[in-house]
């Protein structure tokens, strides 16, 4: 069993809604996996055997509570295996320029933090009108013009591939058992 810390920072709660699932698959395949956010915690890599850091978009940047403790822990993470994952509304089509953007986010990010994670997940997110004020909407509806054409402000739209992220989850638990010498989990 390895104990694996599972952070995020997040605004409208998508990101930690994904972040509880990857810690629930975690903790289905046998490990320690708490799941907490950045912006609230003071949490120290060095407690743990591996890391899952998740983070949002927003206007084109990422969660500064997560550049934050991506800088603060360079080396702890640079010692131990990592995970990183992104959630935003440019991997919420199949439009190769929005999942070029989206790409683009995590290369700036990795040269700008020196943070280079060994696995990396792209996850579309969630436009949730009904919680955002009047500006926000307003914003939201153009951003959502040009990235899914969702601008129906009356309702709700989640883009999140579950299976996807369950995916990640596996192949990372994977990775973590194999560089740890641990055995995968046994199936019936
Ligand atoms: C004010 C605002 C700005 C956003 N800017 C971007 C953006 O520049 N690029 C993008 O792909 N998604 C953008 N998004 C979409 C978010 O990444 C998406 O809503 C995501 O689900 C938010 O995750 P969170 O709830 O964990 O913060 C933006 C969302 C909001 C509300």
């Amino acid at each position: 069993m390895a104990t694996i810390l599972v952070c995020y920072g997040t605004s409208e709660g998508q990101t930690e809604t994904i972040a509880e699932r990857i810690g629930d698959r975690l903790t289905e395949r046998g490990h320690r996996a708490p799941v907490r956010n950045v912006a609230e915690n003071d949490l120290d890599p060095t407690g743990y055997d591996a890391v899952v850091i998740g983070s949002s978009i927003h206007m084109g940047s990422h969660q500064s509570s997560i550049e934050g403790f991506v800088r603060e822990n360079r080396e702890a993470l640079a010692g131990r295996p990592t995970g990183f994952f992104q959630v935003s509304l440019s991997s919420a089509t199949d439009d190769p320029d929005r999942r070029a953007e989206a790409a683009g986010y995590v290369e700036d990010f990795e040269d700008s933090t020196a943070f280079h994670p060994d696995r990396v997940g792209l996850f579309g997110g969630a436009l949730r009108y009904s919680k955002y004020g009047f500006l926000k909407r307003l914003l939201m509806k153009q951003i959502a013009k040009r990235a899914t054409g969702d601008t129906d402000t009356s309702r709700d739209y989640e883009y999140t591939d579950w299976d996807e992220v369950e995916a990640f989850a596996e192949d990372f638990a994977a990775f973590v058992e194999g560089r740890l010498g641990e055995a995968p989990p046994r199936t019936e």
